[in-house]
């Protein structure tokens, strides 16, 4: 999405406002109000100059001073409810766009993650959206009242005076023009600040998470030297950023500052020429002239919130523009009584110059399992990741039931297959939570049943609340194991159709992987099932067995029968292991 110009911000700031249509009608016929009661009232200002000369009443000039007092006082109740109506929009705004760029960082697959570490996210999330938060507000009340309040004072000058109108016209006009220049002027240093800032979060994020391997490396000096230099690094972009915010605002403070003396000296000359202009009138002009310089302050003042909204949005216009591979409208899956799983002639590679995955074949009929070994880095989870579509082929095709998974409908298709990943992550939340992944609708029967399925309910039986029970940040309070058999309830919950499971019990004391193993066992029956692990005895009882090595597959073929020929490569490897592996 080209957020460049200003012309495709404002589109894109107009196109979020619009569904919101009948609030800013709203908001901006309260603008008005306010803008034609602060240049009306001042009139009443000239009536009592006026009045006064001439010598009227007090209860005349006493009705004058009323009359602007009260319509002051109205104006202010307007700004009030300008400014809440500003708020509310805008919050509800920015709050969709937030939720619309957290769904997209979740949806999107390895490659945008890659590109992207999580901290830099939160800040293109939240820091981002933030600032565009502040521009909305100010981009309301102040660039778009500040505008109208100009136009509107221009107007009454006009009015008043044509020549004098004229000249503060055109004089205003000549200082917008400036002040709209310096508005761009900055936008892409700040840009390269806000990117820059950004990727020191993810550094941050990433070197917390990994807090505990770089204290047990003793590497904590290693982080905290090369986090130092990202800071520096940071600094003199801040400087340099800094200078150049600081460069466009005071040129538009000096543009604004002589602007200004420039109208003062043209209504004095003109005045002093038109002996018809009452007392209270030229009180009037002069008044006007000093109140045009609250709206064109205000405007250099919003400069450096412009340039960094525009920033702020450039970036989320690049992230929205990250290309979405999940297919969200494409074919839906059917209700099928099993599912087959094909790999023809696929290659892949996170890289696309150095292939992992290379000519891989595979065809797995439904409701049969297979498991895959071979040593670490010869693919296994690669081909894990292929199937459920978190990477996809750079040649071939993998399939599932005749159909090219790039055609299936992403939500179908993560509807059917359950992947139990290697390094489970929980989140702060109870033990329900956890397992339903917050879906409120599951109720706490499916999630016994599928415990009671998986041998796992004695388990969980032990926690004295239940599945009410917390679990803490990151499950810092559950074990590798426990975290494990989560995951596994997790995938069954949601009955699917295919399973994949890479290294799901790896971690799981060896009675209470037993039982999980068995019970996986039995709820093969009825489901294709893809077992990766290095541990033979976790895929003896699969139909199939893979062997792969180096993203080929070296050997497959049933197990029961590769394991009864010695030859075979599988036979060997249980050899080594010493029987059962
Ligand atoms: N996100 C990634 N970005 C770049 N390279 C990756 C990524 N994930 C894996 N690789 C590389 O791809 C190759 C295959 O990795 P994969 O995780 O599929 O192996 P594996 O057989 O499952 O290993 P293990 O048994 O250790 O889990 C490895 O060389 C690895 O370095």
């Amino acid at each position: 999405m080209d957020l460049y110009s200003t012309r495709s911000r404002t589109f894109f700031v107009l196109r979020r406002l619009s569904p919101h249509k009948a609030k800013v009608a709203v908001l901006f016929s309260l603008i008005l109000v306010g803008i034609g009661l602060q240049v009306y009232s001042p009139r009443y200002v000239q009536l009592f100059i006026d009045q006064a000369k001439e010598g009227k009443g007090s209860s005349v000039l006493m009705m004058s001073a009323f009359l602007f007092f009260g319509l002051t006082a109205l104006r202010q109740i307007a700004s009030v409810a300008v400014q809440v109506l500003a708020g509310d929009i805008t919050w509800t705004v920015t709050n969709r766009l937030r939720l619309e760029l957290t769904r997209l960082c979740l949806e999107r697959d390895w490659q945008f993650h890659e590109k992207h570490a999580p901290g830099e996210l939160v800040e293109r999330i939240d820091g981002d959206v933030g600032k565009l938060n502040n521009f909305l507000s100010a981009f309301i009340l102040k660039v778009i009242g500040n505008h109208l309040l100009i136009i509107a004072i221009a107007a009454a000058i006009l009015l008043i005076h044509p020549v004098i109108g004229a000249v503060v016209i055109v004089l205003s006009v000549i200082a917008l023009y400036v002040l709209h220049r310096m508005g761009n002027y900055g936008t892409a240093a700040v840009r390269g600040y806000l990117a820059e800032s950004a990727e020191m979060l993810g550094y941050l994020d990433e070197r917390i998470t990994g807090r505990e391997d770089i204290r047990a490396l003793d590497a904590n000096s290693f982080a905290l030297a090369s986090y130092y230099r990202g800071l520096r690094r940071l600094y003199r972009t801040r400087k340099q950023t800094g200078s150049i915010l600081a460069t466009s605002l005071n040129t538009a403070d000096v543009t604004l500052a002589a602007i200004l003396s420039g109208s003062i000296l043209c209504i004095g000359l003109l005045t002093l020429r038109n002996a018809d202009l009452s007392l209270g009138t030229v009180f009037l002009v002069y008044y006007y002239i000093t109140l045009l310089l609250v709206p064109l302050r205000n405007i250099v003042y919003e400069i450096s919130d412009l340039q960094q909204a525009g920033a702020a949005l450039q970036r989320i216009g690049e992230l929205l523009d990250e290309e979405d591979r999940s297919s969200p409208t494409g074919v839906r899956i059917g209700e099928f009584e099993g599912l087959s799983v094909r790999f023809d002639n696929v290659t892949f590679g996170y890289e696309e110059t150095k292939p992992v995955i290379r000519n891989f074949n595979l065809d797995l009929p439904p409701n049969r399992t297979i498991g895959i070994i071979g040593r670490s880095g010869s693919g296994k989870s690669t081909i894990a990741k292929l199937l459920f579509r978190s990477c996809e082929a750079q040649q071939g095709m993998v399939s599932i039931n005749g159909t090219d998974i790039r055609r299936i409908d992403a939500d179908s298709l993560l509807t059917l297959i359950a992947y139990v990943p290697q390094s489970v992550e929980l989140f702060e939340g109870t033990l329900r939570d956890n397992v339903t992944m917050f879906d409120a609708t599951v109720g706490d029967e499916l999630i016994w049943e599928t415990f009671r399925m998986l041998r796992m309910d004695e388990w969980a039986r032990r926690f004295a609340d239940g599945l009410d029970t917390t679990i803490d940040r990151d499950g810092m309070n559950v074990s590798a194991g426990e975290a494990q058999l989560i995951a596994s309830a997790r995938a069954f919950l949601k009955r699917p159709k295919l399973v994949i499971l890479d290294e799901a019990t790896s971690r799981i004391d060896p009675d209470t992987e037993s039982a999980t193993r068995q019970a996986i066992e039995e709820l093969m029956r009825d489901r294709t099932v893809v077992i990766i692990a290095h541990k033979l005895s976790t895929v003896a009882n699969t139909d199939f067995l893979l062997v792969m090595r180096d993203g080929k597959a070296v050997e497959f073929g049933e197990t029961r029968l590769l394991a009864d020929d010695p030859s075979s490569e599988y036979a060997r490897m249980r050899k080594k292991a010493g029987g059962g592996g």
